[in-house]
């Protein structure tokens, strides 16, 4: 007589697979985050405003390296050139141009210098430790895991768009060139994060692989609710968060 071994757990089909992804994204995703929300009724302050500005620099500054890492980890051509492509997005291809750069101007329009945001001294050390979390999770994680904690990118082009209105109807005093940075996101986000659901889709053939998707997705949910923990609670602290005296 032979017996079939049936694994201990069947994998999730595709559909509900991309269900449970997308289901992290909806429930954890910081768009719920108190500072998100106050940020999109208008209710910040100026000083609140720069404050997150700076600390996200932090964070956005940190984006290509984690592509970098994650790039080394990838084994055909086309996948790297997909990856590289992310870190032209960030970096640009000459001085001037790219999302950092985009995101000095917005630091600029918002009355904050541009060498103040590059030296880094203002960075929460909440926000140092989020970020400095992410990176190293791509640093040791499979591909996979790397690539599943991009997947926050699918709620992000739908808060891009809010953040966009919030500013232009609450925060005036902040030029509108200033915002070129979210307008680039939109297109950008929703073209990565089809791109990495169609990967992670390919590569989590297991139900063990698709639980640390899962999983991934969820920490990196963490991760950015961390950061606006961080940038929400820094009472006593500066006007846009460097430490007053220590
Ligand atoms: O402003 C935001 O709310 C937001 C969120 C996210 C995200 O969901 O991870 C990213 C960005 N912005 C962003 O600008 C960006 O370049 C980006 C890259 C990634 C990533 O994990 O690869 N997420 C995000």
């Amino acid at each position: 007589m032979t017996t079939t071994l049936a694994p201990l757990t069947e994998p999730w089909s595709p559909a509900e697979f991309e269900a449970r992804l997308r289901a992290v994204g909806e429930g954890r995703y910081h768009d719920r985050h108190t500072f998100n929300i106050r940020m999109h009724q208008g209710d910040l302050t100026q000083a609140e405003v720069r404050r997150w500005i700076t600390n996200r620099f932090h964070y956005q500054r940190h984006i290509p390296v984690k592509d970098a890492l994650i790039t080394a980890k990838l084994d055909s051509p086309r996948l790297r050139r997909m990856w590289l492509r992310r870190i032209e997005d960030h970096d640009g291809r000459s001085e001037g141009e790219g999302g950092i750069e985009r995101w000095l101007r917005l630091g600029e329009a918002a009355g904050l210098d541009r060498r103040t945001l590059l030296s880094g001294e203002a960075v929460l050390p909440g926000v140092r430790l989020a970020v400095e979390g992410y990176v190293n999770f791509c640093r040791l994680r499979s591909p996979l895991e790397a690539v599943a904690a991009s997947l926050t990118e699918l709620s992000a082009p739908d808060l891009m768009r809010t953040r966009i209105e919030a500013f232009e109807r609450h925060y005036r005093w902040i030029a509108p060139e200033g915002l070129a940075y979210f307008r680039t996101r939109v297109d950008q986000g929703r073209r990565d994060s089809g791109e990495a659901l169609e990967l992670v889709r390919q590569w989590a053939r297991t139900r063990t692989d698709q639980e640390k998707a899962v999983a991934a997705l969820s920490f990196k949910c963490d991760v950015l609710w961390s950061l606006l923990d961080a940038v929400q609670h820094a009472d006593g602290q500066g006007q846009d968060g460097s430490r007053e005296s220590m």
